[in-house]
């Protein structure tokens, strides 16, 4: 079994909005955290003003967290490595991070995609290029908008990982008076309700970007919720968890909030912005428009339907408007409500 201590270095990669406040969250709980930043000039300024200007400006962080553009110098000593970079670069950048990893470390992830292509889940994709077993791989899921996190509201989250023991002693290393982790099993339907959150607040965004109202966005949360369920359930996720904080509590957060980049980047599209337009005005990453096509293309792989994914890629792609798209989803064939 993969023993690691309650309190300790922990690697946490990289510096942008999530990644920086759950370095809080782990110094809260009294973990030393050395946060690695793409770029020399992040990491450097989160050491001498004790802030990432880029990210969560004008948040102090704690004089436990510090920065490194260096790998090596992030990881050595490290139990606990981080991952919280784009879903889509993931792969890339672990492959150059992993020889550097201490023996026996375990993995988090905080990163809510699947990958293109591969369809794999981040957990599958650090197994892959680490060789690490499901004892030592783990994410964290919930409803957990880093800004709000950040300022330490109240919030809480799952702790998932296929090994109980591993789950608790990470839900102690990131238990504070404001973060609250709760442990689960169930990684891949955390896993699952976490990336497909992303496109139904896509789909949500659009409504709000077009003008409707409440009545139009809880029917796309619920069957959001629905078609989620139905593919995860599918691939052997626990229904429950679909039910709790890292679904419908993280699906309520996403699609509820103006802090949300992946609602944004719908409630834009819903204006008439392109794609392209969208991702030239920000930084941010919005998983969503990368996993609409990768979770559709899992859903038609495992035999399910997903109107919501399909809708949202072909909005996404440029094949349809968000206008088209909600008239298609009413003019749909009708059926029973739980099919
Ligand atoms: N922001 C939030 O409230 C939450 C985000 N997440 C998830 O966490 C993951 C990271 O998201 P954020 O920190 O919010 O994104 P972000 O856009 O704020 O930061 C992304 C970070 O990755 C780095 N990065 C960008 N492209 C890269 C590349 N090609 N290679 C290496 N590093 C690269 C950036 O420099 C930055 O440090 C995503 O999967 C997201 O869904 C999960 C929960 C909450
Ligand atoms: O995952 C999140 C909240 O739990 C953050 O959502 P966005 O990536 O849409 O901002």
């Amino acid at each position: 079994m993969t023993t690691i201590p309650t309190h300790g270095k922990v690697a946490v990669f990289s510096a942008g909005s999530w990644g920086t406040a759950f370095s809080m969250v782990l110094a809260d709980a009294g973990n030393e955290v050395v946060l690695w930043a793409r770029r020399p000039e992040v990491a450097e300024a989160i050491n001498e003003q004790r802030e990432n200007p880029d990210y969560l400006p004008g948040i102090e962080l704690p004089p436990t967290v510090s920065a490194t553009h260096d790998v090596e110098k992030a990881l050595h000593g490290a139990d606990v490595v981080v991952l919280a970079t784009p879903s889509q670069s993931l792969r890339e950048n672990l492959t150059t991070w992993a020889p550097h990893v201490e023996p026996g470390a375990v993995f988090v992830s905080l990163m809510k995609g699947v990958e293109l292509g591969t369809l794999d889940r981040m957990s599958e994709v650090i197994g892959q290029v680490t060789g690490a077993g499901p004892d030592r791989i783990a994410v964290v899921s919930g409803p957990n908008l880093a800004k709000e996190i950040a300022r330490r509201e109240p919030a809480a989250s799952v702790v998932a990982c296929e090994d109980e023991d591993v789950a608790r002693m990470l839900q102690r290393r990131c238990h504070t008076a404001a973060f609250r982790p709760y442990t689960s099993v169930d990684v891949l339907g955390c896993e699952l309700g976490g990336a497909y959150k992303n496109v139904v607040a896509l789909s949500v965004g659009m409504a709000v970007g077009l003008g409707f109202g409440d009545n139009t966005t809880a029917s796309l949360i619920t069957r959001g919720l629905a078609e989620t369920a139905r593919l995860a359930m599918k691939l052997g996720a626990n229904p429950l968890t679909l039910m709790g904080l890292a679904g419908l509590g993280d699906l309520v957060a996403t699609c509820s909030s103006p802090l949300s980049r992946n609602r944004t980047f719908g409630e834009r599209l819903g204006q008439g912005m392109s794609t392209e337009e969208i991702y030239a005005s920000t930084r941010q990453v919005a998983e969503g428009a990368k996993s609409c096509s990768s979770l559709l293309a899992l859903a038609e792989r495992t035999g399910v339907d997903a109107p919501i994914a399909e809708h949202v890629d072909a909005v996404v792609a440029g094949r349809m408007t968000a206008q088209q798209m909600m008239e298609s989803f009413i003019a749909r064939d009708t059926k029973a409500e739980t099919d």
